[in-house]
C-alpha cells in the first residue's frame, strides 16, 4: 500500500557508494594491510563485497577470508591498525564522485533544503574525504559510524541528525546504496531512495524494497520536489 508522501525537507546521504566511489582506496589500504600481515593480496570486486559495515568489519573480512577462519582478536587488532594507517594516507587521493553529484546537491540546496551525512565509515576520515571533493559547504551535519554508539541498519544515526537539524524523520529522505540505509530509513520511519550503482553485497538495492530505486542521483531532483507515489519504481 502506498504511504501518504510528507514535503520533505532534509535529505540525508550515505558516503561510500552513494557519493564517492571509495572502493579503489579501500582496496588499496586492504591490500597493504594484508601484505604486511603476510597475506596474499585481493581482487577489487571482492573488496567491494565486504564494504557496508564499517572499517572494523571490513578489516574482519578481510583477514577472515585470508585465514579461511574466524580471526584471533590479537590479529584484528593488529589488522586494524595497519589499515587505518594506510586508509588515512590514501583515502583523500584521487577520489572521485559519482556522476551527477555535485549538480544534485547544488539542486537539492537551491531548492532549500537541509543536506546532511550519515556513513558508516569511521569519522576520523571524513573531514579530509569532505575537503577534498570539495563537498563541506553541503552538509549542515556529518556522523560517522563511530559516532554513536549505533551504526546502519540502526535507525540511530538518521534520527540523532534529525533531532540535531529539528526535522521529523517523516519529512526526510535517506539516500544510500547498500541495504543498510534502506532498514535504518525504514526503521526512521523516513523515505528511503536506493541507488543502483554502489556496494550493497553484490545484492540489488530493488531487493531491499527501497521506496524509490534510482540509477542515476540525478533522479532525486525531481523526487524531492514531488515525493508522489507515482514517482515510485
Ligand atoms: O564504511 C562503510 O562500510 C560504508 O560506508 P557508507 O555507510 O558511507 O556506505
Ligand atoms: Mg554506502
Amino acid at each position: 500500500m502506498n504511504k501518504a508522501r510528507l514535503p520533505i525537507h532534509l535529505v540525508q546521504f550515505d558516503l561510500d557508494g552513494t557519493l564517492i566511489d571509495s572502493l579503489p582506496q579501500l582496496w588499496q589500504a586492504i591490500n597493504i594491510m594484508r601484505s604486511q600481515l603476510g597475506f596474499s593480496e585481493v581482487s577489487a570486486q571482492t573488496v567491494q563485497l565486504w564494504i557496508g559495515n564499517g572499517a572494523d568489519i571490513l578489516v574482519q573480512r578481510a583477514l577472515a577470508d585470508a585465514q579461511q577462519t574466524p580471526p584471533k582478536a590479537s590479529l584484528i587488532k593488529e589488522g586494524r591498525v595497519l589499515f587505518a594507517d594506510a586508509y588515512q594516507s590514501v583515502a583523500h587521493q584521487e577520489i572521485r564522485l559519482f556522476p551527477g553529484v555535485i549538480e544534485t546537491l547544488n539542486a537539492l540546496k537551491a531548492a532549500g533544503l537541509t543536506l546532511a551525512l550519515v556513513t558508516n565509515k569511521p569519522f576520523r576520515f571524513v573531514p579530509d574525504i569532505l575537503a577534498a571533493t570539495q563537498l563541506v559547504p553541503f552538509f549542515s551535519h556529518a556522523l560517522g559510524g563511530d559516532s554513536l554508539a549505533q551504526k546502519k541498519p540502526d535507525p540511530a544515526p538518521l534520527l540523532h541528525t534529525c533531532q540535531a537539524l529539528n526535522i521529523l524523520p517523516s519529512h526526510s529522505i535517506m539516500v544510500g546504496d547498500s541495504e543498510n540505509d534502506v532498514l535504518a530509513a525504514k526503521a526512521a520511519g523516513m523515505q528511503v531512495a536506493g541507488l543502483t550503482y554502489g556496494y550493497n553485497y553484490g545484492k540489488s538495492i530493488a531487493t531491499s524494497q527501497p521506496d524509490w530505486v534510482l540509477d542515476d542521483i540525478r533522479g532525486l531532483i525531481e523526487l524531492v520536489k514531488n515525493p508522489h507515489p507515482l514517482n515510485k519504481n
